[in-house]
């Protein structure tokens, strides 16, 4: 049997019930953001344990998607549910790393630290006396071996590479033992060993602990062996199912509207090819890297 996410000491109160099916419903989703239409007719379905990348475009709007889940980004239409509630209900039961957090040489604060922090929230630094004290210990402990950072987890910070900050942070938003985790780009500016060991890491966070992992990625390769699920946002909405359904050039040729190609390297690596840069013109690197 796995581990419940929500079972075991220190938990928080407030958290919603621990989920059996569906954990995030998007129907028909649409959100503006600055006056301007991000995306529409967007539908996401996520289930208990699934590992699920959000791919498309600079500027399409992956980032804001897991706002709306985050219920900070309301939407302009449609629905939303997160673990069968609405999202800022939710919130409490979603951990989340946002876009490009690393930390300067110069940041003192050990990764047990840090942990502490996401355990602790603003009572961080405050001691806590007899049975509480022992199981944040505990809990800290447990954290620092399920990322596997046992190693580094007692060093500043700042002395961490980017792949052992990436463990720590991920650590800390399991804090809570949240059933839904959300990551945008979290592989960014690691190396290709690393991005495969993040990868590994968060594979085993879904299947071993039943938390459902959504995660906004630019390069699919890293993370495609581990996928259950892509939802693939473009302009004309949104696709979602199994990743050889939706990274098929029928499918993304649909999403565009013009001839995309995806293409397979003999290393079971894909390469999208004539998919057209997204209206913000930067240089789009779905699969690429
Ligand atoms: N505060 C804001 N005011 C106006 N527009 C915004 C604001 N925040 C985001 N946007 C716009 O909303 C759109 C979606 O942004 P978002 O960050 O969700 O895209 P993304 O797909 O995650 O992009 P990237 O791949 O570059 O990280 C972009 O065009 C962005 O410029």
């Amino acid at each position: 049997m796995t581990a419940g996410p929500l079972a075991g000491p220190g938990e928080a109160p407030g958290q919603l019930a621990a989920p059996s099916g569906t954990v995030i419903e998007v129907r028909a989703g649409a959100v503006e953001v600055g006056g301007r239409r991000v995306w529409q007719d967007v539908d996401v379905e996520v289930a208990a344990g699934e590992f699920v990348a959000v791919l498309g475009p600079n500027g399409v709007g992956k980032s804001t998607l897991l706002k709306a889940i985050l219920g900070l980004q309301p939407l302009a239409a449609g629905r939303i549910a997160v673990l069968g509630a609405a999202p800022a209900r939710a919130r409490r039961s979603i951990g989340y790393l946002p876009q490009r957090r690393s930390f300067d040489a110069s940041t003192r604060i050990r990764g047990v630290d840090l942990i502490r922090l996401g355990i602790d929230g603003p009572r961080w630094g405050l001691p806590l006396p007899g049975r509480r004290g022992r199981q944040r210990r505990q809990r800290v402990d447990e954290l620092v071996e399920l990322v596997g950072a046992g190693r580094y987890a007692h060093r500043p910070l700042g002395s961490l590479s980017g792949g052992e900050q990436q463990r720590i942070l991920i650590a800390q938003a399991l804090a809570h033992r949240p059933p839904v985790l959300l990551l945008d780009e979290p592989l960014d500016s690691l190396d290709l060993p690393n991005q495969a060991a993040v990868a590994a890491l968060l594979d085993r966070i879904c299947r071993d602990r039943g938390v459902a992992v959504v995660m906004v990625a630019h390069d699919v390769n890293p993370i495609l062996r581990h996928l259950d699920r892509v939802v693939y946002l473009g302009p004309g909405g949104s696709v979602t199912g199994a990743p050889e359904q939706v990274l098929s050039s029928a499918s993304l040729t649909a999403l565009y509207g013009t001839p995309v190609e995806v293409l397979r390297t003999s290393d079971g690596r894909m390469v999208v090819v004539g998919q057209p840069d997204s209206r913000t013109a930067h240089q789009h690197r779905l699969v690429g890297g």
